[in-house]
């Protein structure tokens, strides 16, 4: 790898680690499994059916914990419904022996996020979640829990994925960030709200011609597969919601949703960028539990024009009333080390780009 790089690694760069051994697995990379700025995580043989969510802390290692915690172990190979409620943790098939300057942070993949599957990931003596400290040596770990809908995975699925990083000081500041904007158009908004380090995304309540806002999780429902494609049905799953009041939605703190920004977001080949979670100044909400925007999400010369931010949502603790207009959460870009070989939308396996309201890929 060159050695001046700085910033989040791209596709070739991530192919390189598993070339040089950084990134190990028993098995060579799936197809697609690489993405233009992040690396989709595959599970390994078996879950373990644990008592709550866990951190190691420092020095304790995740398989030193699960001799107290699991209660049972599953095997996954052939396939395995996980429940509702119910906290896994599953050794993945990828270890990491990184280099110094080198750390990375995860995160759900949108589909994942889109169906309220909850997950993190754990390392060896993690202190915090979703974190790879840089030169990271030892397996990595991913919590699951299925928070609507009852699962069924199995070795191989991809729930969450990694981005690594190198050197710091990539992610744009606020001047830096107009500047993007000034010249690329990160969002479609005439006079966009930047603060707090990141470009303010806002709720469309408005919906489409058919008054269409958005859908609501349903309870009790049949499994999602989340490895079969189109192969679910839409109303089987989820109630559409269509608003008495317009522009108005009351949040059942019980109740999962999801809605769409009302800006089509941009991120151009040379950034990544990432939705940052819960703003508890805006509101007791959280709006999304899956971040990772690709390089070339909403690009047009990727076909994404238009492309608008999927977000999922949850009010904590109390009832909540969004409004249309209303700040939902903000965007940071980040610079790439590189540019990738591919970018987000330039090949058939995305799913989303050019996306509006769109539920995971799993329904139709
Ligand atoms: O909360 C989110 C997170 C991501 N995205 C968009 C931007 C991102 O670039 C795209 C795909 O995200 P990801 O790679 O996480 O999804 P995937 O499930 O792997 O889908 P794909 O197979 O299309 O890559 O979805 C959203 O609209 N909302």
């Amino acid at each position: 790898m060159a050695g001046e790089l700085s910033g989040i690694l791209p596709d070739r760069e991530i192919a390189a680690l598993f070339a040089a051994s950084a990134i190990a697995a028993p098995k060579v990379p799936d197809e697609g499994q690489i993405q233009p700025a992040s690396l989709d995580l595959r599970l390994g043989a078996k879950a373990y059916r644990i008592r709550a969510s866990f951190l190691p802390g420092r020095g304790v290692s995740v398989a030193e914990k699960l001799k107290r915690f699991a209660l049972h172990e599953i095997d996954i190979t052939e396939g395995a419904v996980l429940e509702t409620g119910c906290v896994y943790l599953v050794p993945l098939m990828e270890s990491l022996a990184l280099p110094a300057d080198l750390a990375a942070a995860a995160n759900p993949k949108s589909s994942t996020g889109r169906l309220d599957i909850f997950t993190r990931l754990l390392t060896d003596g993690a202190q915090e979640f979703d974190k790879v400290p840089a030169g990271y040596r030892g397996p990595l770990y991913i919590e699951i829990s299925p928070r609507t809908f009852p699962i069924v995975l199995r070795s191989g699925s991809r729930l969450n994925q990694i981005r690594f990083r190198k050197g710091a000081g990539a992610l744009l500041g606020e001047t830096e960030l107009k500047s993007l904007h000034d010249a690329e158009r990160l969002v479609d908004a005439a006079d966009p709200n930047i603060s707090g380090g990141g470009i303010a995304l806002t709720i469309d309540l408005a919906g489409d011609a058919s008054g269409l806002v958005g859908y609501r999780g349903k309870r009790h429902t049949g499994v999602v597969d989340v490895d079969r494609k189109a192969d679910h049905a839409v109303l089987d799953f989820w109630e559409p919601l269509r608003l008495s009041r317009p522009g108005e939605l009351v949040l059942d703190p019980d109740e999962f949703y999801i809605l769409v920004s009302a800006e089509a977001v941009h991120v151009p080949p040379g950034f990544a960028a990432e939705m940052t979670p819960f703003d508890p100044l805006v509101g007791e909400f959280r709006v999304h539990y899956a971040g990772f925007f690709d390089p070339g999400f909403g690009h047009s010369a990727a076909g994404g024009t238009g492309s608008r931010a999927v977000l999922e949502v949850r009010s904590r603790e109390v009832p909540f009333i969004l409004e249309h207009g209303q700040i939902v959460g903000r965007l940071v870009y980040e610079r790439m080390a590189a540019l990738p070989d591919r970018v987000y939308g330039a090949s058939l396996s995305s799913n989303y780009q050019a996306q509006g309201l769109k539920l995971s890929k799993h329904f139709v």
